[in-house]
């Protein structure tokens, strides 16, 4: 579970967020959605302890954030747009260095060599990730952030840089992932992506959530059958005409 509130980042004069809330549940695929500087990236650096709200308030699978900010990233898995990775370490070197830091017990474990081999990167494991396309980095990235089995998951542009058939298995890795009760929030620009993969979707604009909810619910509150792209363009422009 992932549970924000009020929550508020000022740089100077400058308000990025404004007054988020939100409750994401155990098993739930949530779609992050926003135009360009809404405000989604500032949000995610605050629920994953980078960033400190200037108000506001989250909640960790039940752990606060802002008190015991460890034990609560722990509970977290975080995928930034790009990823945080050694080049100076091979695949699987950088496995077991996340492992060591997250305190894995047994370390690297038989999930990470099954995650290698979804993701096309077991002939490259031993190579160092400097040698890795972007795409692999991302893969690499996030089977790092996997290997402590975070109960929330937070991936920033996911699919960016993935080929077809790397993010249909980024698809299917997060589905599983949710089966199992994982919480999952993807920021993302791909709507169809979205609409395909995701439970429900908050859409941001200027600083705040427009509108939140599954693509089903938002059809029928706007009274439309439009699909994700056209709801997404009608809030965000009516929000700019100030119609909102
Ligand atoms: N460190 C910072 N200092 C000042 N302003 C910032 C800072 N970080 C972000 N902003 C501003 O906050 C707003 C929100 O930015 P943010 O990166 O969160 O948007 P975003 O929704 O992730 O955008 P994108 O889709 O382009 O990645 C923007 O106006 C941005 O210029």
């Amino acid at each position: 579970m992932l549970w924000a509130r009020g929550l508020r980042k000022e740089f100077g004069d400058k308000v990025a967020v404004d007054d988020v809330s939100f409750t994401l549940n155990p098993g739930e695929l949530f779609g992050f959605l926003g135009p360009n500087g809404a405000g989604k990236t500032t949000t995610i650096r605050m629920l994953v302890g980078l960033l400190r709200p200037t108000r506001g308030e989250i909640q960790v699978a039940g752990v606060d954030l802002l008190r015991q900010p460890v034990e609560a990233k722990r509970k977290l898995g975080y995928l930034p747009d790009k990823p945080m990775v050694h080049d100076k370490l091979t695949g699987r070197e950088f496995l077991r260095f996340m492992a060591h830091l997250y305190d894995v017990r047994g370390g690297v474990g038989p999930n990470a060599e099954e995650w290698l081999q979804q993701f096309d990167l077991t002939d490259v494991a031993d190579n160092l990730i400097s040698t890795y396309s972007h795409g692999m980095k991302q893969k690499i990235g996030l089977i790092g952030q996997l290997i402590h089995e975070p109960q929330v998951l937070l991936l920033d542009e996911p699919t960016v840089g993935l080929d077809p058939k790397s993010a249909r298995t980024l698809r299917n890795v997060l589905n599983g992932l949710c089966d199992r009760g994982v919480t999952v929030l993807i920021s993302t620009h791909q709507l169809q992506t979205a609409e395909l993969m995701c439970h429900r979707v908050g859409i941001m604009d200027r600083g705040k959530i427009v509108a939140i909810g599954s693509v089903a619910e938002l059809q029928a509150r706007y009274h439309t059958e439009s699909n994700l792209e056209d709801l997404f363009l009608r809030l965000t422009e009516a929000a700019e005409d100030h119609h909102v």
